[in-house]
């Protein structure tokens, strides 16, 4: 079997992290049930999941058939698009904590978004398109869509107690554009359409050396280390993280366990990527001892939305949990 790369490591970024390798396993391979019971990540190779998506989904298919509205499209001055939910930018939320939106949203014709790509010049903002998939694209992608291998995906929601899914979205990203460390509340199948992601995950248990800013900011469930800058000052214990990475192909669907941090980059000089993701919500969650470290990071939460409905003044949640525990719990 040739294994001819298409890329190689001077596309990836560099980090002062090391990572093990996430497995990469066929999907007729009983391990990949195994792996997804126990919450851990893995790439499915050789499936037909999002097979028409892999043999069709190509930019140009894509700007001919994803229809003529406007879609979600993201811009950057940097090469990071960092999430952040514009709901919880109102003043009274953030009580004079500045928030500076790293990002711009924008809606944005496909045709429109490919001439950008096409024209980039280094110094032009980076764009990103970022569209769940609704009936407003074109007979052939909902025709791609319809024959993804269902079945399979079915079984595995059904078998791992999966919630319901809530969205499929379709990425279109520029060669070189960063999505920051971050985790969803959701089950996810990541599937790789065109071109080549690096995927870097870490478990919940990293919590404590991921740092995420608090519940109520914009920027809830990010990391806040700049990976490209870590302050080691600030978040002293970012060096312990423990992390894994893939680099997913075409035709890869990597399962990212709800509550595993993932950054996500496409190579530089790696062209445009096209990927595909199936959010689930997680399955009834029953308190079970001894407790999952995602169900601690869900409790600590929902302790924090507590306090702060409460307390009102979020400078005043440090103070009140460090008076709480020092010398009586630690
Ligand atoms: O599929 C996932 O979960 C990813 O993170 C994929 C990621 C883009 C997701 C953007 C985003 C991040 C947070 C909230 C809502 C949307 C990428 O592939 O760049
Ligand atoms: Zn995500």
């Amino acid at each position: 079997m040739c294994e001819e790369k298409h890329w190689n490591s001077s596309q990836l970024r560099r980090y002062d992290l090391q990572f093990e390798q996430i497995p990469r396993i066929h999907y007729t391979d009983p391990k990949i049930d195994e792996l997804i019971s126990a919450n851990k990540p893995v790439v499915i190779t050789g499936s037909n999941i999002i097979k028409t998506a892999r043999d069709h989904w190509t930019p140009e298919y894509l700007e001919q058939n994803l229809g003529v509205a406007g879609h979600t499209v993201f811009s950057s001055k940097t090469h990071k698009f960092k999430y952040f939910d514009d709901s919880k930018i109102s003043k009274n939320n953030l009580n004079g904590i500045e928030f500076i939106p790293p990002t711009r949203k924008c809606k944005m014709r496909m045709g429109e978004f490919m001439k950008k790509l096409r024209e980039w010049k280094p110094g032009n903002d980076r764009l990103y398109l970022q569209q769940p998939l609704n009936n407003t694209v074109g007979p052939l992608i909902v025709e791609d869509f319809a024959h993804f291998d269902w079945e399979y995906v079915n079984k595995r929601q059904a078998k791992h107690n999966w919630g319901p899914l809530t969205s499929n979205l379709l990425l279109i990203s520029q060669e070189g554009n960063v999505t920051p460390c971050h985790y969803d509340e959701q089950q996810n199948f990541f599937g790789q359409a065109y071109g080549y992601k690096r995927c870097i995950l870490f478990p919940p248990s990293d919590f404590e050396c991921l740092y995420p800013h608090p519940v109520f900011h914009p920027h809830d469930r990010q990391s806040m280390v700049d990976f490209d800058r870590p302050d080691y000052v600030k978040f002293p214990k970012f060096g312990n993280a423990k992390g894994c990475e893939t680099v997913v192909e075409p035709g890869d669907v990597l399962y990212i366990p709800i509550y595993w941090w993932h950054h996500i980059e496409s190579l530089m000089r790696g062209g445009p990527t096209v990927s595909v993701n199936f959010w689930f919500k997680g399955g009834p969650t029953s308190l079970s001892y001894p407790l999952k470290d995602h169900q601690k990071v869900s409790i600590t939460r929902n302790v924090e939305k507590m306090l702060l409905e409460v307390l009102q003044d979020p400078k005043e949640v440090g103070p009140l949990l460090r008076s709480m525990v020092m010398g009586r719990y630690s």
